[in-house]
């Protein structure tokens, strides 16, 4: 692990959306290296967006983007996003997340090592032949972990990677992304799950058309920022040192 705490990725005062129309407004984050952070907020406040921005696929309107020479990020999609029916299997779908390609139209045996030592890594590694339809939810979003993994990257950005997954599935999701946090990659992700998730990083970005409020789980999850964010009063409630949501609506959001 890197012990250098440099900036990765810097986001200036930017303004970004689609043809014309602003959904994300004078937003500024900084991304360190060792960085691991929840997006959160409610649908349609521009989560997938930012995280747009930070990969470079969507691209200012207004502000500035830095990004460090170099940097190698990974995405990792959110799975209702996905065409399962594409003839693909596990193997061939890591494969496709390469950043280099040899020569030859097949790939290398190293290439082919180093899928199957991913996917043996995410517990996968016997599902290699299937096709990617014929996974589970939380197989299939090792699968495309394995295929960000390939690209060595230095920040994985996950969107919404414990949607539709049961409560085991979750946990073990939390664990993976903490090893590779602990190994070095800065991680942000995505979530509607405040207290399943969210609460647990060490890092909180709360969106609503900008940045409302980002901290420590504590600093964020908080009735004020909770209101001005999803337009309703909440309570927070302390457990096990953790902020606790108690409102219908995150329950029942954290269920989707
Ligand atoms: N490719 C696109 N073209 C046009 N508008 C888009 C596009 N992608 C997103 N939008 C719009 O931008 C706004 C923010 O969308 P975004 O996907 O960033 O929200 P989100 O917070 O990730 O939502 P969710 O939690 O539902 O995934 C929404 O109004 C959405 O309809």
């Amino acid at each position: 692990m890197s012990a250098h705490i440099g900036n990765l990725l810097r986001l200036d005062r930017v303004d970004a959306g689609y043809d014309g129309t602003v959904v994300l407004r004078d937003v500024s984050l900084e991304v360190n290296d060792n960085q691991f952070s929840a997006v959160v907020g409610p649908s349609g406040a521009g989560k997938t967006t930012l995280l747009r921005l930070l990969l470079g696929t969507v691209k200012p309107s207004a502000g500035a983007v830095h990004r460090r020479d170099g940097l190698r990020t990974a995405y990792v999609p959110q799975l209702e996003t996905v065409n399962w029916d594409f003839p693909l299997t596990v193997f061939e779908c890591v494969l496709m997340g390469r950043t280099t390609r040899s020569a030859l139209p097949w790939p290398s045996r190293e290439e082919r090592a180093e899928v199957g030592r991913l996917l043996e890594r995410l517990g996968i590694g016997h599902l290699q032949r299937r096709h990617i339809r014929e996974l589970s939810g939380g197989q299939q979003q090792r699968m495309f972990l394995a295929r960000a993994l390939i690209r060595r990257p230095h920040l994985l950005v996950l969107d919404e990677p414990t949607s539709g997954v049961d409560a085991n599935t979750r946990h073990d999701i939390l664990h993976l992304l903490a090893d590779l946090h602990v190994e070095g990659i800065a991680i942000i992700l995505t979530t509607h799950d405040l207290n399943g998730m969210a609460a647990h990083l060490p890092h909180l970005v709360c969106v609503k058309g900008t940045i409302i409020a980002q901290g420590g789980p504590s600093d964020v999850i908080t009735p004020d920022v909770l209101e001005q964010t999803y337009g309703a009063r909440m309570e927070v409630l302390r457990h096990l040192d953790l902020p606790l949501v108690v409102d219908p609506r995150v329950t029942l959001a954290t269920a989707g």
